[in-house]
């Protein structure tokens, strides 16, 4: 790919973006400008894949034909603002920011500006992740193919519209913590009945793991998947009462309508 990337913000989001695309080599650490006020954290990858580490958010749009703002939503506005004078007619601008609006967004750089809202998620450092991609109308559909090719090389990629980001938000952007308090309490489960801690979250994390994979893969349905496991008078129909018993399905739902709600509140703001 022959375009520039920038990234502004390399926490834990930009950076996991960042790897995904140096570890896929889709472009080169040449091609890639970064800035975040931790400079450490730009100079670790700059000794490793020789990406270009700027002194300021301004320098990098000055030099990206794509920039990823990566920083965190309280403070978006006021990189856009700082950034808008560098920005070339055809740069495109992707926010990941959860409830931060096209329109938003648009009023900081132009509505003019082509603008692509991102929701992603951390799995994009293991070249895993999950985007939706949301263009506005200035982008093309060639950019948008560029846009898709970049994020294909992190994970899977679905174009939604504006008003679904907030579901995507709960369904993958903020997801993964769930999984992770899941895999979590597995594994104490796991070693409440002997098995050692590192072992404990190498089975749980592989069972989910394989699980996802077989959902996607073969295309069933999770409830066929799940009666397949729940051989009769078994073990797993127990486990499988005492989550109903529990809420589990409820406690998951509520959690995902509690993050798709915040990132509503976000950008009713
Ligand atoms: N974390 C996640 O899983 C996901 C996050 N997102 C979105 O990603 C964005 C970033 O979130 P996240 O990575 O978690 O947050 P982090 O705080 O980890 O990362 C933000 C980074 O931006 C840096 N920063 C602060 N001010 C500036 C500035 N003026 N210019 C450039 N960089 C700056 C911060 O530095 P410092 O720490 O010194 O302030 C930090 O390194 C948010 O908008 C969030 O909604 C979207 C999907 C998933
Ligand atoms: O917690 C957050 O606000 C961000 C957005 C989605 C995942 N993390």
């Amino acid at each position: 790919m022959e375009q520039r990337i920038g990234f502004i913000g390399i926490g834990n989001m930009g950076n996991a973006i960042l790897q995904g695309i140096l570890a896929s080599n889709i472009v080169p650490g040449t091609q890639i400008y970064v800035y975040d006020p931790q400079l450490d954290k730009g100079q670790a990858l700059n000794q490793s894949y020789s990406i270009n580490n700027l002194e300021s958010a301004r320098d990098v749009a000055r030099e990206s034909d794509i920039v990823f703002i990566a920083v965190k939503p309280n403070i978006i506005v006021d990189v856009l603002n700082d950034i808008q004078k560098e920005l070339k007619k055809n740069t495109i601008v992707i926010s990941i920011a959860a409830g931060v609006t096209i329109k938003t967004i648009a009023k900081c750089v132009g509505y003019e500006q082509k603008i692509v809202r991102v929701m992603p998620n951390t799995p994009a450092l293991v070249n895993a992740a999950m985007c939706s991609i949301t263009p506005n109308t200035e982008v093309t559909d060639e950019e948008l193919t560029i846009v898709e090719s970049l994020l294909n090389c992190i994970g899977a990629t679905e174009i939604v519209p504006e008003y679904l980001i907030d579901a995507v938000v709960g369904a993958s952007g903020s997801s993964p913590a769930f999984v992770f308090m899941f895999i979590e309490a597995l594994a104490d489960g796991a070693v409440k009945g002997g098995l050692a801690r590192k072992q404990a979250y190498k089975f749980a994390a592989q069972a989910v793991l394989g699980s996802a994979k077989l959902l996607l893969e073969t295309g069933k349905h999770p409830g066929e998947l799940k009666d397949m496991v729940c051989s009769p008078a078994g073990t797993t129909i127990e486990g499988v009462q005492m989550l109903e018993e529990k809420g589990f399905r409820a406690a998951i739902l509520d959690a995902v309508e509690a993050a798709i709600k915040k990132s509503k509140d976000l950008s009713e703001k």
